[in-house]
């Protein structure tokens, strides 16, 4: 029997042998030249410790506050869409998780179970990722359905007015399902015979005249806390904290979108110092090892999410 994996790059490993090339593909690869894409891992490796010795660490606590929820740890799971095509079980099982981690799950808006399957599914506590369709009522119709659903916070995702472009979705005619939470509402199922489905799908239906006004739309059809997705410089940070979002979320998409942006923790700092502590900065983007997470909590995160990309949600 082959040895049990010991860290994630081991379970990537597994997943690349266990998924078909073209979901494989979609859930690891990166846009154009995939520089972003090894950056994000790589920044992390130039970072290095300076150890404090003789500190008494026998009783460790891991356990924060994020947004008021208590978590167990400083790890939060980040919106991926279309997980059904790398389980069956798809995001009920990644919410499951979630519950028995006592952690926060962040569905994507992009997912094959619906928010109310995943809401019935288990007592995880859960936050709904935001794409602003063209069709603002289709968007409007899920917030107040993951509302009534007992979500506990929208998380706009503001990096996607378009789709990055991905070369490996591209050549392998990446497909892209009807998605359950839409039926009835707006198409999903995409057909061309040229490139990637996903990424007509994205042109087709996601609102790329989307910009800061539209927060206060937002605020206007839910009660629920408002977090921004996609930050990486200090002057967007400031206009979050001015346009009142409640958290912010440095993210470059794991590389998905703009190639050539800086690897996230490279961005950490200065989003940190910009805020100044009048919200809590989340953090994701390479994370492959607890050490990582140790510098995003030392530079300043609250807590980080980790994308449940094959190797977890295959395996789990
Ligand atoms: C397969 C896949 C699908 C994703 N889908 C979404 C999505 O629907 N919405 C979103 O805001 N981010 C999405 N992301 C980005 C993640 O939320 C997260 O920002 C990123 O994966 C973090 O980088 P990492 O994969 O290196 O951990 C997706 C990422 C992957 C790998
Ligand atoms: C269906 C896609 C728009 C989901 C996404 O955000 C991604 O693949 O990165």
């Amino acid at each position: 029997m082959a040895a049990e994996p010991v860290n994630v790059n081991e379970f990537q490993e597994l997943a690349k042998q266990a998924l078909p090339k073209m979901y494989y593909d979609y859930f690891s690869g990166g846009a154009e030249d995939q520089h972003t894409l090894r950056e994000n891992v790589e920044a992390f490796s130039r970072i290095t410790f300076q150890p404090r010795i003789l500190v008494d660490v026998s009783k460790i606590d891991m356990s924060t506050t994020v947004l008021g929820f208590n978590i167990s740890s400083p790890i939060m799971i980040a919106p991926t869409a279309q997980q059904k095509l790398a389980h069956p079980e798809g995001e009920i099982a990644t919410a499951r998780a979630a519950a028995a981690c006592n952690t926060i799950m962040v569905l994507s808006f992009m997912s094959t179970c619906t928010v109310e399957e995943v809401a019935s599914s288990c007592n995880a506590i859960r936050f709904l990722q935001l794409y602003v369709f063209k069709r603002r009522d289709v968007s409007a119709q899920l917030v107040q359905r993951a509302e009534r659903n007992g979500f506990k916070a929208i998380v706009l995702t503001a990096d996607t007015p378009r789709l990055g472009r991905r070369e490996a979705d591209i050549k392998n005619r990446m497909v892209s399902p009807q998605l359950k939470n839409f039926e009835g509402l707006i198409s999903t199922e995409v057909v061309t015979d040229k490139g990637s489905n996903i990424e007509a799908l994205a042109s087709g239906i996601f609102d790329a005249s989307l910009s800061w006004k539209d927060i206060e739309w937002l605020r206007s059809i839910t009660n629920l806390p408002i977090l921004i997705k996609g930050v990486l410089t200090c002057e967007d940070a400031i206009k979050a904290v001015e346009v009142g979002v409640s958290g912010i979320v440095v993210s470059n998409h794991g590389a998905r979108q703009l190639d050539y942006v800086p690897a996230t923790i490279s961005a950490l700092e200065e989003v940190v110092l910009a805020v100044g502590g009048k919200v809590p900065v989340l953090f994701d983007g390479g994370i492959r090892r607890g050490t990582d997470i140790f510098k995003a909590l030392a530079l300043g995160a609250q807590a980080v999410f980790v994308s449940l990309s094959p190797p977890t949600v295959q395996f789990v």
